[in-house]
């Protein structure tokens, strides 16, 4: 399927939609139980490309990885020193998180390991996480002055250090990369962040008995003794996925969703306080603790949005959902202002500016990018139009959302949702 016809909405968009597990915590899931030595049962594992890319990496080091159904496997390792040399390349797809977290947990083993992945996973930078295992005694090559895949990680002689790591950047997949090298290191290892990332490792590793401490911005892992996985682990939604209907939801005159079972740890609920600035008429209910995470249902009713101002320090908090907010910020009354967003420029594709250019074929002159800033002018009048996913999974479900919300689109390249959300589609349909 090359291109997907996306109908504008009839009427309001009415239905309850059960949330996809949710990404970053299945991928940890499933790492982190393959470093145990006793089976972990997982249930509503997000069964989507990134995270099959996980398994398949986990699978090919040694560790027992047997799916009961779609979203729910066993996962059993062999310890925390039990990972074996792979017999071939690990291909982490194109799963940023996969290859990051992967070179954490791979920097101390006495094997080889090489990686590769798709074309996006080649653009992207990897000596945010290169550069400080190097610090830590770890040995790790790369293309461009070990920047790029494909990458190697070689045995080091001796253990790894522990560290204190000032990370330029707010970004979990670096943070998380230490702290599961740091696991194995002779000493402790800090990283403080400019602002708070989503802090899934931390909470995973701590409830496997690793002793860590936080503080403000700041996480110190110990050197790990015992690993203890534990029997189960449900995974909630994903926030990241139920963006979608949130937005929908907001933007569709006359729609009432319920969206269960989502995941609101506050490490990533950035999007609803945005909404909820805007205007949005959001109802949290049924707040609970679902695998050791806050869950809770949304109701989600349409009103009247209007443009809001936000940047840097609640972009950790909402970095994936710039694309769908950017959709709400189009149907606002007035401008939108989003500055510090200059990782969107090195997710799947350069985001800013996918975000600009294929807006602007939909509602000419809304959207305009500078360097880390976005503005989008709401209100502009919609037209139909070919667009474009860059085959980046975000790209394509919010341009999916604003064709549906507006006069329709054609949504070239659109099978990429497959990467984290596969029943988008299907959804779409079900609700107009
Ligand atoms: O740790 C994670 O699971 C993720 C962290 C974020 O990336 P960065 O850490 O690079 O910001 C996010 O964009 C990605 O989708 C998932
Ligand atoms: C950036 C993303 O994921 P990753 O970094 O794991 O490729 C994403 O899902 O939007």
């Amino acid at each position: 399927m090359d291109k997907k016809k996306i109908a504008k909405a009839s009427g309001g968009l009415h239905g309850t939609i059960d949330i996809p597990g949710d990404k970053s915590i299945s991928h940890r899931s499933v790492m982190f139980s393959a470093l145990g030595d006793t089976p972990v049962h997982i249930t509503n594992f997000l069964h989507a490309q990134d995270c099959l890319s996980t398994a398949a990496c986990m699978k090919s080091l040694g560790a027992e990885v047997r799916f009961l159904n779609e979203g729910e496997l066993m996962v059993t390792g062999h310890g925390l020193h039990g990972l074996q040399e792979p017999a071939g390349i690990i291909d982490a797809g194109n799963s940023g998180t996969t290859l990051r977290l992967m070179m954490g947990i791979l920097a101390p083993q006495p094997f080889l390991t090489t990686f590769t992945g798709d074309a996006s996973l080649h653009h992207r930078p990897m000596g945010r996480v290169i550069e400080p295992l190097t610090r830590m005694g770890a040995c790790i090559y790369g293309r461009q002055q070990n920047q790029k895949l494909p990458i190697t990680v070689v045995p080091s002689a001796e253990k790894l250090h522990g560290i204190t790591y000032q990370s330029p950047v707010a970004s979990a997949q670096v943070k998380s990369a230490l702290l599961l090298a740091g696991m194995y290191a002779d000493g402790n290892t800090t990283v403080i962040e400019p602002f708070r990332s989503r802090d899934h490792t931390e909470q995973m590793l701590e409830a496997f008995g690793a002793e860590v401490e936080r503080e403000g911005n700041s996480v110190t892992i110990h050197p790990v003794r015992t690993f203890r996985t534990p029997e189960s682990i449900h995974v909630p939604g994903d926030i990241s996925s139920a963006a979608y209907w949130l937005v929908a939801g907001s933007i569709v005159p006359g729609s009432s969703l319920l969206l269960n079972h989502v995941g609101v740890n506050p490490t990533r609920t950035g999007i609803l306080d945005v909404l909820k600035a805007m205007g949005a008429k959001l109802e949290i209910r049924n707040r609970r603790i679902s695998g050791g995470e806050e869950a809770a249902d949304i109701r989600v009713e349409s009103s009247f949005l209007h443009g809001v101002s936000f940047g840097a320090e609640i972009m950790p908090r909402l970095i994936d959902e710039i694309p769908i907010i950017a959709v709400a910020a189009l149907f606002a009354d007035g401008d939108t202002v989003i500055t510090g967003a200059g990782e969107l420029r090195v997710k799947e594709t350069d985001r800013l500016q996918a975000i600009v250019d294929q807006f602007n074929q939909l509602a000419p002159g809304a959207a305009e990018g500078v360097e880390d800033c976005l503005i989008i002018h709401g209100g502009r009048p919609l037209q139909q139009a070919e667009v474009f996913s860059y085959d980046d999974h975000r790209m394509a479900m919010s341009l999916a959302v604003l064709g549906m919300a507006g006069e329709g689109a054609v949504l070239r390249r659109p099978e990429c949702v497959n990467i984290s959300y596969p029943q988008f589609y299907e959804t779409l349909a079900g609700l107009c």
